[in-house]
């Protein structure tokens, strides 16, 4: 029992047994929080409850008696529902954009034994819902940065010698705080002085192996065998004037913690190959030795060299490189952060009083001659400036005077090109500017791709440009 088949328009007969009345029954389905539409087996509205009057924006009145393709023809409804399940002769599924909200629909027909008698629609405005799902994802995304900003408030309290205030080296720290949290190998990149060691040791200091050692060898300032007995260490006897003892390597040193390989890419061909089978096979041989001690280290390397162009020049195990470059980490120059600049300036000059026992301070104009200039050693550079002059400051205060001829000559040849004469032409101006601006993009690694990001044109046209100014840029 539910709906009488000889439904009607006027509802005479809606129920079988009469268990309600049609005001009963209109009463019924007006309550209901779902929208009921009732229509005959052509599409002419028999019934239509309130829900269904919120939904849709059309009132009672206006549709019952109505086909619905009506509806359809002045653009109300989308589409019908109540059409395809006609035509389909059974129960049609749908979401659809009615009166601006997102409705989820379903039409079933109903029978008197074989012939079709009519089609009911159950509709909800699942708008609210889509809402509430977008609202749960933008709270869940806002709960990540929460926590990352929390990561990165923690760390400027415990870092507070770490300058990280460009959006660019923000970016780092974000992804340093996020790789810290899982033990993957990890390659940093970066010109001398942008701070590869710093970053390292951040890696490490944010990681779940903290309170376990770090150990960190510059694989570029020792001999190649030197640089195998600290990674290995050695058996008693392995070598004349080796320890009675024998040594632990640093490999063996840093287990639970991190090994930080300055300079990987000074490493030969053949010692190369031996980290590789370090890493693959998380075990060593120290040298003299048979045995393999098990070790649990996460790798971290940095070098100022293009590691990739190595390996398409097979200077650099490809296999190898992967293998560290799990997580690659570039750090751009300080000339592309220059952000960052004034605080190291203030940063280092609170330092080197500190150090002195100074109290000197620095001229705005002479801040920005330094902000100005391009930092080719970078951060290391800077601190070396900053102390240097500090400590020659006379009166106490850093002048415009007191900065190097070369990093004020810096400035003043690109100002120097906006002083014209007679026979300077407004095309010399411009070439000569083109020029300063191709060399300040120049890197040491000379690559045109990075170039061409950094200048934002194609990386033709900064090798036609290049060769226009006769700047030598190797391949
Ligand atoms: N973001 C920074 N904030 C404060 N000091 C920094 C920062 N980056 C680098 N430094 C300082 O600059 C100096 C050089 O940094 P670091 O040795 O980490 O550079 P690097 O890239 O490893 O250099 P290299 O390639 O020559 O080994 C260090 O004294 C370091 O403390």
């Amino acid at each position: 029992m539910i709906i009488d088949t000889n439904i009607s328009q006027t509802g005479a007969g809606v129920m079988e047994e009469k268990l309600f009345t049609y005001e009963e029954f209109q009463s019924l389905i007006d309550s209901s929080y779902d929208g009921i539409h009732i229509t005959d087996d052509q599409g002419v509205t028999l019934f239509y409850n309130k829900a269904c009057e919120e939904i849709e924006g059309i009132e009672k009145a206006e549709i019952i008696g109505r086909n619905v393709q009506e509806f359809v023809d002045s653009g109300v409804y989308p589409e019908s529902i109540t059409l395809e399940a006609i035509a389909q002769g059974e129960r049609v599924n749908m979401f659809q954009n009615i009166n601006d909200k997102l409705v989820m629909a379903s039409a079933t027909p109903f029978f008197n034994g074989d012939r079709m008698k009519g089609i009911i629609v159950n509709s909800r405005d699942i708008t609210s819902l889509n809402t509430l799902q977008t609202e749960l994802e933008h709270a869940k995304h806002i709960n990540e940065n929460y926590h990352l900003e929390l990561e990165q408030l923690k760390y400027k309290e415990m870092d507070s010698d770490l300058v990280a205030r460009d959006p660019a080296m923000e970016k780092i720290i974000k992804l340093v705080l996020r790789v810290a949290a899982v033990k993957s190998s990890v390659l940093i990149q970066g010109e001398s002085g942008v701070g590869k060691g710093i970053i390292a040791h951040l890696i490490h200091k944010y990681g779940k192996e903290s309170e376990q050692p770090f150990m960190k060898i510059d694989c570029g300032a020792i001999t190649e065998s030197l640089l195998e007995t600290e990674l290995f260490g050695y058996e008693k006897g392995a070598f004349m004037g080796a320890d009675e003892a024998g040594k632990r390597g640093l490999l063996e040193l840093a287990d639970g913690g991190t090994l930080f390989l300055d300079e990987i890419g000074e490493i030969s061909f053949s010692m190369q190959s031996k980290l590789l089978s370090v890493i693959n096979d998380r075990e060593i041989t120290r040298v003299g030795g048979t045995g393999k001690v098990p070790i649990d280290v996460r790798i971290v390397a940095a070098t100022n060299k293009n590691l990739e162009r190595m390996v398409k020049e097979k200077q650099f195990r490809e296999d190898l490189y992967y293998r560290l470059n799990v997580v690659p980490v570039r750090i751009p120059p300080l000339r592309e952060r220059k952000d960052d600049i004034y605080p190291l300036i203030m940063k280092n000059l609170e330092k080197v009083n500190e150090k002195y026992g100074l109290d000197v301070e620095i001229d705005p104009l002479a801040v920005d001659i330094l902000v100005d200039y391009h930092w080719p050693g970078n951060v290391r550079e800077l601190e070396n400036m900053i102390e240097r002059l500090a400590v020659t400051a006379s009166d106490d205060v850093i002048d415009f005077e007191h900065i190097p001829f070369e990093i004020k000559n810096a400035r003043m040849e690109s100002l120097a090109f906006l002083n014209t004469d007679d026979s300077y032409s407004l095309n010399d101006i411009m070439a000569d500017f083109e020029k300063q601006i191709l060399l300040n993009a120049l890197d040491e690694d000379r690559n045109v791709g990075a170039m061409a990001r950094t200048l934002k044109i194609d990386p033709t046209t900064v090798r036609r440009k290049l060769h226009k100014h006769g700047i030598d840029f190797g391949k």
